[in-house]
C-alpha cells in the first residue's frame, strides 16, 4: 500500500521529549501515520518504544513536544480520552479475570457497556467479520493465550479505533495464530484504521508493515520501508553497528547431568498444566530445545526443575542423585539453575536494587551470605559484573528492577544466572522481548555454556530461536513431552507437528451463550 504525503497524517508526533532520572527516554521524537498505515517502531531494549506508545495512549505525560489527532491537537490526559478519540491499544500483558467470561471480561473494559445479550451479538458479530474466532460464554482462565489476546483485541475493535496500537502482539502466539492476526490487521488497515506495531521480529515486520520509525537511545535515527530492507540492514540500523550471528564450536557431549523418569506432577498454578510421565535426559555439553504452545506445562516444568515445587521421589536426577525432594537453594548450590520466563515479580523482584535482586538468586552458589549477613561489596561487584557482560542498559546497580525496560531486564536475568558457572541451566523464554542483537548475544552466551560443558534445557516459543542453538528438541503438549529428536534437519512443519494435535487454533469454539 502507498500513502499521499499531501494526505492530512491520522497521527503527527513532534519533537515530543520525556526524561526519567538518569535517561532521556524520548528526545524530540517526531514522525507521522497516515490513515490505514501499518507503521512499525523499532528500536533495541530501552530505546524508548514503550513510553512513546504510553504517552500517546495518554499514560505517560511528555516534557516538551505536540501530538496531532487528524489535524488536531491532541493530548490525552489519560486512556480513557485518548480511547475516546479513536486510539487503542492491545498490551503486552493482558489484564484479564481468568474467572470470568469473555463478554463479562469486555464488559468490564467499557465505559458504557450494553445488555448481557447485545453485547455477545456484538462480540461474535467482531469477531466473525475480522476472523477472530472467540466464544463468548467461554472462561477466560480456559484459554489459550492466543485466544486471550483475541479478548483484547475484540474489546479495542468494540470502539471502532482509527489507531490501534500493539506492543509485541506475537510473542505469545503460534505461527497459526500469527497468521491469523495479520489477516485481521490487515483488514483493519484496508478499512482505514492505522496501526503503530511495536515489534522485534524483524521478518514479522517485514511481511507485515508499510513503513517502520527506529528509535536508538530516545532519538529516530533513521526510518525505512521494511519489505524493501533485510532484516539485517533493520537490525543493524537499530544498534548502529554489524550484527554477529551467534556460533556454535564443535563440542563434545559428555555424561547424562540431569535427568527425569517418568516424572508426573499436578499443576499448583490455578488453570495450571499437570505434568505426565516426562522421560528426558540431557548431557553435559548438550542443548535441549523445548517447544511449545505456551501453558502446556512450561512453567509447571521449570517449577519443579527449579524446586519450587517437589517432584515424587525417584522421578528426577542430577549427576546421579536423586534431587526430587531438595529445595530451591539446596539445586542451586549443587549447580543447577533456573531463570523462569516472568521476568517481574518470579525471576526479579520489582522493588529491589539489582544488587539486592543479584543476592536473590547468586547468593547460594557465589556465596555472597557470610555469617548471616549479606556481602555487599562482593554482590555489588557480581550485579556490576552482569551489567556489563550482559550489556544491561541502566543508570546503575542500585537501580530498582521495576525501572529497567523489559528487554533489559530480562537481560540481567540471564546473566546472573549464566555467571554462576551452572552445571545445568534451565531457561523459560530467554530473549522474550529483546532486541536482535541482544538476543543473539544471549543465543552466543548459551552456547558458550554449553561449549564449557553445561546441559541446558532452552524452553522457548521462538521455534527459529531452538532451531539456532539446540542439538535436540523436544515439544511439550498438555503436560506430555514428546521424545527428543536432532533440532539439525528438522522442519519448522515437523516440529509443528510435534506441537500440535491436541490444540487446533483454526477451530472456532461456537457454543450457545
Ligand atoms: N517509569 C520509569 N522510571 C524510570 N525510568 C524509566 C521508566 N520507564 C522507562 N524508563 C527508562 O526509559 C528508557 C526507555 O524505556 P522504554 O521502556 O520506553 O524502552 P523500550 O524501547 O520500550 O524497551 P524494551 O524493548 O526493552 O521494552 C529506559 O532506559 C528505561 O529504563
Amino acid at each position: 500500500m502507498s500513502f499521499d504525503p499531501a494526505q492530512t497524517p491520522l497521527l503527527m508526533l513532534e519533537g515530543l521529549t520525556k526524561a526519567y532520572p538518569g535517561v532521556i527516554a524520548n528526545n524530540q521524537v517526531g514522525f507521522s501515520i497516515a490513515p490505514g498505515e501499518i507503521h512499525a517502531l523499532l528500536g533495541e531494549n530501552g530505546a524508548g518504544k514503550s513510553t512513546l506508545v504510553k504517552t500517546i495512549y495518554g499514560l505517560v505525560k511528555p516534557d516538551a513536544g505536540r501530538m496531532e489527532l487528524h489535524g488536531v491537537a491532541y493530548s490525552p490526559a489519560k486512556p480513557s480520552e485518548a480511547r475516546r478519540r479513536g486510539v487503542a491499544m492491545v498490551f503486552q500483558h493482558f489484564s484479564l479475570f481468568e474467572a470470568l467470561d469473555v463478554a463479562e471480561n469486555i464488559a468490564l473494559g467499557m465505559e458504557d457497556p450494553p445488555p448481557r445479550r447485545d453485547l455477545s451479538e456484538r462480540i461474535r458479530s467482531v469477531s466473525e467479520e475480522y476472523g477472530l474466532p472467540l466464544d463468548p460464554s467461554r472462561r477466560v482462565g480456559d484459554l489459550s493465550a492466543g485466544e486471550r489476546q483475541r479478548v483484547e483485541i475484540i474489546r479495542c475493535l468494540l470502539q471502532n479505533p482509527k489507531l490501534l496500537i500493539m506492543d509485541e502482539p506475537t510473542s505469545v502466539l503460534t505461527p497459526q495464530e500469527v497468521d491469523m492476526l495479520f489477516t485481521t490487521l490487515r483488514t483493519l488497515s484496508a478499512e482505514g484504521t492505522a496501526i503503530l506495531y511495536i515489534s522485534h521480529k524483524l521478518d514479522e515486520i517485514r511481511n507485515l508493515c508499510d513503513a517502520a520509525t527506529v528509535l536508538r537511545h530516545g532519538k529516530v535515527v533513521g526510518d525505512c520501508i521494511p519489505r524493501e530492507t533485510s532484516a539485517r540492514a533493520m537490525a543493524e540500523l537499530m544498534v548502529g553497528a554489524t550484527l554477529q550471528t551467534p556460533a556454535r564450536a564443535a563440542g563434545t557431549r559428555g555424561e547424562v547431568l540431569l535427568e527425569a523418569r517418568g516424572l508426573s506432577l499436578p499443576s499448583e498454578r490455578q488453570f495450571g498444566t499437570a505434568l505426565k510421565t516426562i522421560q528426558m535426559q540431557v548431557r553435559s555439553g548438550e542443548i535441549l530445545g523445548i517447544g511449545g504452545v505456551a501453558g502446556n506445562g512450561q512453567d509447571e516444568l521449570l517449577d519443579v526443575l527449579s524446586g519450587e515445587s517437589r517432584a515424587p521421589a525417584g522421578t528426577l536426577f542430577f549427576e546421579g542423585q536423586d534431587i526430587a525432594t531438595l529445595g530451591p537453594r539446596q539445586r542451586r548450590a549443587i549447580g543447577l539453575l533456573t531463570a523462569p520466563e516472568e521476568r517481574l515479580g518470579h525471576a526479579a523482584a520489582p522493588d529491589m536494587s539489582l544488587v539486592e535482586n543479584a543476592m536473590l538468586t547468586g547468593d547460594p552458589r557465589m556465596s555472597l551470605v557470610r555469617n548471616g549477613m549479606l556481602d555487599w561489596p562482593k554482590t555489588r561487584e557480581f550485579a556490576k559484573k552482569i551489567i556489563t557482560e550482559f550489556d544491561v542498559r541502566t543508570p546503575g546497580s542500585h537501580v530498582a528492577a521495576r525501572a529497567l525496560s523489559g528487554g533489559n531486564l530480562q537481560k540481567f536475568v540471564i546473566g546472573r544466572e549464566v555467571l554462576q558457572n551452572p552445571r545445568a541451566l534451565v531457561v523459560n523464554q530467554p530473549t522474550w522481548g529483546v532486541d536482535a542483537a541482544a538476543a543473539a548475544s544471549i543465543r552466543q552466551a548459551l552456547l558458550d555454556l554449553a561449549e564449557q560443558g553445561t546441559a541446558l534445557i532452552v524452553i522457548s516459543q521462538d521455534l527459529e530461536e531452538i532451531l539456532e542453538i539446540a542439538d535436540n528438541f523436544a515439544a511439550l503438549n498438555e503436560g506430555r513431552l514428546t521424545e527428543p529428536r536432532p533440532a539439525a534437519g528438522l522442519s519448522l512443519e515437523e516440529i509443528g507437528l510435534m506441537m500440535g494435535g491436541a490444540h487446533d487454533m483454526d477451530t472456532a469454539h461456537h457454543a450457545e451463550a
